[in-house]
């Protein structure tokens, strides 16, 4: 095992010393409960094989079935999957949701990939993995380039399986088969309330926020709408093409135009805006450097080059655990990612209530919901680093692990066996 999930794991044995969690339970959390690897055959269009590899990860369930996304990509391996699965262990439980954590994931370009070759890859999936799966045990999601399209797919091929239409058994799936209304906008608007809850606990202005945000895309642009709409200012933007700039604020129903049509932030033409390469965004003058691209941006070698008050983790991981420290020492308080991104479990989970429902409610009824979990963790995350004097990071670990270990020592601990 290398040292991405190793490092994701000090976060938790930080957090450690802060709440009063005995060892034994810590140890529950060293390793995941359950990783299977399989290759999947898929047959391509022209006749050809292909053997790829493939993994899903059920690093705890303490709390209930597991849940976590599916991604396809080339950078998917073993060790991305169960540091994601980790990962989603803690958020569901600082969510207070009853789920645990799981990830799954394949090696592959879908650029290389036909739409045909993509359904029989998804299906494959479902197929390799069925045992692991369903409502009460493992429940996929979306993640990179895998969405609706492929949900319905899996509910389609789990049903031939199982010989029942489970729709509790993924979420993320259009709305007519039972998706969440509301679950596109879920993250980015999470982001804001989050961000907007722990801001007593930022050292930030006042008044309106001057944002730069890393990433246009799902995440992004709906944090974008909401920001704008609570009265900050997006002052900077990047895709993978470039940034723009603009000091009073960019038009984000542009930009959004713009990138629906295949452009990029970079052709936003609004006077006064800048272009610059990608990369300078993140040192760009900022009060919030909103985070929604990519893992490992921030790192201790560019932490020292960072011109923002306080950083909103819209990705997962974007902050490498080695610019944890340097990041202390600069005063720059993170909004974690298990908090700030957690919008997009907790309306999975209302999408997960509605199935089983048999119901589906509406949007206004998603977003309450949503509201109130990401209001009731963010207030959990701010009393925890008050009482102990704690990093933000640090409290949002603490909380989810003072849930989970209660859940894991409500079944016994070393005390309670100790005289056999
Ligand atoms: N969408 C969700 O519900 C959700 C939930 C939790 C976490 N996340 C995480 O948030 C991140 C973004 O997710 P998304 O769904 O918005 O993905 P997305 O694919 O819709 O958007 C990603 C964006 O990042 C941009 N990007 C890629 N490389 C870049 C670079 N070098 N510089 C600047 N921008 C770059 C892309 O151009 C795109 O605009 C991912 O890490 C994802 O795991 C998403």
């Amino acid at each position: 095992m290398g040292n991405m999930l190793s490092d994701a794991r000090q976060r938790m044995y930080r957090a450690e010393d802060y709440v009063n969690v005995s060892d034994d339970l810590v140890h529950y959390l060293d390793y995941p409960a359950e990783t299977l690897a399989v290759s999947i055959p898929l047959r391509c269009d022209d006749g050809s094989l292909k053997q790829l590899k493939a993994w899903r990860c059920r690093y705890n369930s303490a709390l209930g079935p597991t849940k976590g996304g599916i991604r396809f990509h080339p950078s998917v391996c073993l060790e991305e999957v169960q540091t994601l699965a980790f990962l989603m262990t803690m958020k569901c439980s600082l969510m207070g949701l009853p789920f645990g954590g799981a990830k799954g994931g394949v090696h592959v370009d879908t650029k290389e990939l036909s739409a045909l070759e993509k359904e029989r890859l998804t299906r494959g999936y479902v197929r390799a993995f069925a045992r692991q799966l369903g409502p009460d045990r493992d429940i996929p999601a979306p993640d990179v380039a895998t969405g609706e399209r492929e949900m319905a797919w899996m509910v389609s091929e789990y049903a031939e399986l199982s010989g029942a239409i489970s729709p509790a058994a993924f979420t993320g799936k259009p709305v007519v088969l039972g998706g969440a209304k509301g679950r596109t906008q879920a993250t980015g608007r999470g982001a804001l309330i989050a961000l907007q809850q722990v801001r007593g606990s930022l050292d930030l202005p006042d008044d309106g926020l001057d944002i730069a945000l890393q990433g246009f895309g799902n995440a992004g642009s709906w944090f974008a709408r909401a920001a704008v709409k609570a009265g900050h200012r997006i002052v900077a933007a990047s895709d993978s093409r470039g940034m723009v700039r603009h000091d009073d604020g960019l038009d984000i129903e542009a930009i959004a135009n713009l990138k629906a049509n295949g452009g990029s932030v970079t052709d936003l033409r609004q006077d006064g805006a800048e272009t610059a390469a990608a990369d300078q965004l993140i040192t760009t003058d900022c009060d919030v450097l909103a985070l929604a691209a990519l893992g490992d941006v921030v790192t201790d070698e560019n932490a020292g080059t960072l011109a923002c008050k306080a950083i909103l983790e819209i990705a997962n991981m974007p902050v490498a655990p080695s610019a944890d420290e340097p990041l202390r020492q600069a005063g720059i308080e993170v909004v974690p990612d298990i908090l700030a991104n957690g919008g997009g479990v907790v309306v999975s989970h209302a999408e997960w209530v509605q199935n089983r429902q048999g119901l589906g409610w509406p949007e206004d009824r998603v977003h309450d919901y949503l509201e109130d979990r990401m209001k009731a963790a963010a207030s959990e995350v701010t009393t925890l680093m008050r009482e102990r004097d704690i990093d933000m990071r640090t409290a949002a670990y603490g909380a989810a692990m003072i849930r989970l270990c209660n859940a894991i020592s409500s079944k016994g601990t070393s005390e309670d066996f100790r005289n056999g």
